[in-house]
């Protein structure tokens, strides 16, 4: 059906390849989104606008929108990971055990979360404007088994983890806990939460190391394109009164992501090169009010004009 795929020439099935490519690349970026209509297009960068207007006007809804950088600073995000011959964005190395971890000075940020919930396809999406970047997902929990160190230029570093939970490697706790407490250059980490089942009793466990080893971290509300709008509404009022009594080192704003579709993608892209130091925002709404000022980086400390 497909014209015969053992007949088509080498020149031309590099044509094709490379279309395909250019697609996934266009997909998930600022210009594909510019050709979206106007709703369309904000829901996509800012998926929460999506939810507000199912939202009580009794909820105070500043919470969601802390980190809400303009659509330019989005832009300057995606220049971060657009590779170049400059800025090469690249696979670095795995690693299994803790003396396997390799020694950077680059700011890092690292993305943990039940086994299935979407991390590597959340790295590969915010990858999508450097194809050839191989980043390996599967549908069969358990997949990544190693700490995978993904170096975007000079600037920073995004590791990929085992998932925990159902299949989880033997040795998980023996590499993550120590690295999520010694790391000295992670920036933050964010904990993935299944957009269709919520916090587990599993990811509270994940919580309470975070919060004991006293790191900064987000939520990340995964696959929201398989959640219907009413229960991710509910789903994100929950975690946001979850993080405002439980936690102490968790952004207030849960995250949005849907990794096929990319929404949230640019603006994780943009928190990213926020944290990591790369990125002053030139928009006015990202206040980080609850944090300890220890572990913030200073970018987020600076007060911005209100607007
Ligand atoms: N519909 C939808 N499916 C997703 C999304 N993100 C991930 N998936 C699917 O969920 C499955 C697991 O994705 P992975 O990215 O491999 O999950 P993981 O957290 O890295 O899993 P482990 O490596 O096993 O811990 C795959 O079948 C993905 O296609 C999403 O945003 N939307
Ligand atoms: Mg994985």
């Amino acid at each position: 059906m497909f014209f015969g795929r053992a007949r088509l020439g080498g020149r031309v099935r590099a044509a094709v390849w490379t279309v395909c490519a250019r697609q996934r690349h266009h997909a998930g970026s600022l210009r594909f989104a510019s050709l979206l209509p106007e709703r369309k297009r904000r829901v996509l960068l800012y998926p929460f606008s999506g939810l507000e207007a199912h939202l009580s006007r009794q909820v105070d809804q500043g919470g969601f929108r802390l980190f809400q950088p303009s659509v330019e600073d989005l832009g300057r995000a995606e220049e971060l990971f657009t590779p170049s011959d400059k800025h090469q964005i690249v696979y670095s190395t795995s690693a299994v055990r803790v003396e396997h971890l390799p020694t950077l000075t680059q700011p890092e940020v690292c993305f943990i979360g039940r086994s299935n919930v979407g991390k590597s396809s959340l790295i590969r999406a915010l990858f999508s404007l450097a194809p050839e970047v191989e980043v390996r997902v599967s549908k069969t929990p358990g997949h990544t088994k190693k700490l995978n160190f993904f170096k975007v230029g000079k600037v920073f570093t995004l590791v990929d983890m085992p998932g925990y939970g159902h299949r989880a490697p033997e040795d998980f706790v023996d590499i993550v806990e120590p690295y999520l407490q010694e790391r000295k250059n992670l920036k933050r980490t964010f904990l993935l939460v299944d957009g269709g089942v919520g916090l587990q009793k599993i990811d509270l466990v994940a919580v309470e190391m975070c919060e004991e080893f006293g790191i900064p971290y987000a939520l990340v509300v995964t696959k929201i394109d398989r959640t219907q709008q009413s229960a991710l509404l509910s789903l994100l009022l929950k975690l946001s009164d979850f993080i405002k009594e439980q936690t102490k080192t968790c952004f207030p704003q849960p995250f949005l992501i849907s990794s096929v579709r990319y929404s949230g993608v640019h603006l994780l892209r943009c928190f990213i090169a926020h944290v990591t130091g790369n990125l002053q925002l030139s928009s006015t709404a990202t206040h980080i009010k609850k944090l300890p000022t220890e572990t913030l980086p200073e970018t987020d400390l600076k007060p911005r004009a209100a607007g």
